[in-house]
């Protein structure tokens, strides 16, 4: 499972030049005619993203999600399986993302789908892929109904100062965290190489579908639930900032991060899978890696 280059990481350790194909091949631009993650692009989802972003960023506090946090280990709303869960997610719409407005079930699908195609025996990483937004359903009734700001869009700690490279950085002038000089500092609450999972992140889909899966007692490995849990954290494995938070585990993990965001990100698109004809290949990697019914 260790990554041995930094090309692929291919399972059987070789340093196989990939060159099939079938294999995935990264799109320059989205379904709106742009690029990935342009957030100042004009298009008909900027605003819309923006005004997500302002209230993400005032809102989002070391208070609330301490209280976040405590509230949904809990686990105690609904009953379900993962595969129930997956088609919940088709009355969710996510409103913080500029490059997708199909429903979720069909990114989880061509997320995963699209991984599977480069990396077909590392099955855990197509399950981490069908599930790594799973945690979207916070945004219906009975997971408790959160506004958009609480659920979706890109995450960065808290306890420290908000780093420049996040996402419409200036509304962070609003958060009461700012003004607190115990936050505001580059360590802020934490010591150099304190691990990442002594970190506050700002809660959302990662950190609860991360709670979900390990309170669950799933198989996956480190490295799939590092996945689900930091897959948001774009400051960091895309601008490389709060590294020095990381401890040594979490550098391994990273390396598989990596490789899982180009399918997250540039799978998007107006090409649907079908989900009958997949369905049976991931209920058994469910079947694999989790129980029957989990409690969310
Ligand atoms: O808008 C997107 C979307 O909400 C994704 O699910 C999340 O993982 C990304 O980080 C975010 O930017
Ligand atoms: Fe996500
Ligand atoms: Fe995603």
């Amino acid at each position: 499972m260790a990554i041995l280059n930094d090309q692929k990481p291919s399972s059987n350790g070789n340093n196989e030049i990939i060159g099939s194909s079938d294999e995935f091949v990264a799109p320059e631009i989205n379904s709106f005619g742009q690029s990935f993650r342009d957030y100042n692009a004009e298009s008909e989802r900027q605003k819309g993203v923006e005004e997500f972003y302002r209230l993400n960023h005032i809102n989002q506090t070391y208070d609330f999600v301490t209280k976040m946090r405590e509230e949904y280990k809990k686990l105690n709303r609904v009953e379900m399986s993962i595969w129930e869960c997956c088609e919940l997610l088709n009355e969710v719409v996510d409103e913080s993302d500029p490059d997708l407005d199909e429903p979720q079930i069909q990114h989880l699908l061509q997320t995963a789908e699209a991984i599977r195609k480069d990396y077909p025996n590392e099955d855990w990483l197509h399950l981490t892929a069908l599930i790594h937004d799973l945690g979207k359903v916070l945004l219906l009734p009975k997971f408790g109904g959160l506004p958009q700001w609480a659920v979706v869009g890109d995450t960065h700690p808290l306890g420290c100062a908000f780093d420049d490279s996040i996402v419409h950085h200036k509304y962070f002038k609003d958060n009461p965290d700012s003004k607190n000089p115990a936050y505001n500092s580059k360590h802020g609450i934490y010591a150099e190489g304190c691990g990442l999972e002594n970190v506050m992140i700002s809660w959302g889909h990662d950190d609860y579908m991360y709670l979900v899966a390990k309170e669950n007692a799933t198989t996956l490995p480190e490295a799939g639930l590092f996945i689900i849990r930091y897959h948001s954290f774009y400051p960091l494995h895309k601008a490389g900032a709060y590294k020095h938070l990381m401890n040594t585990a979490d550098e391994e993990n990273l390396k598989w991060l990596h490789v899982f965001n180009k399918y997250d990100l540039y799978s998007k698109s107006k090409v649907q899978v079908d989900v009958e004809t997949v369905k049976p290949y991931y209920l058994s990697l469910i079947e694999k890696y989790f129980p029957a019914k989990l409690r969310w």
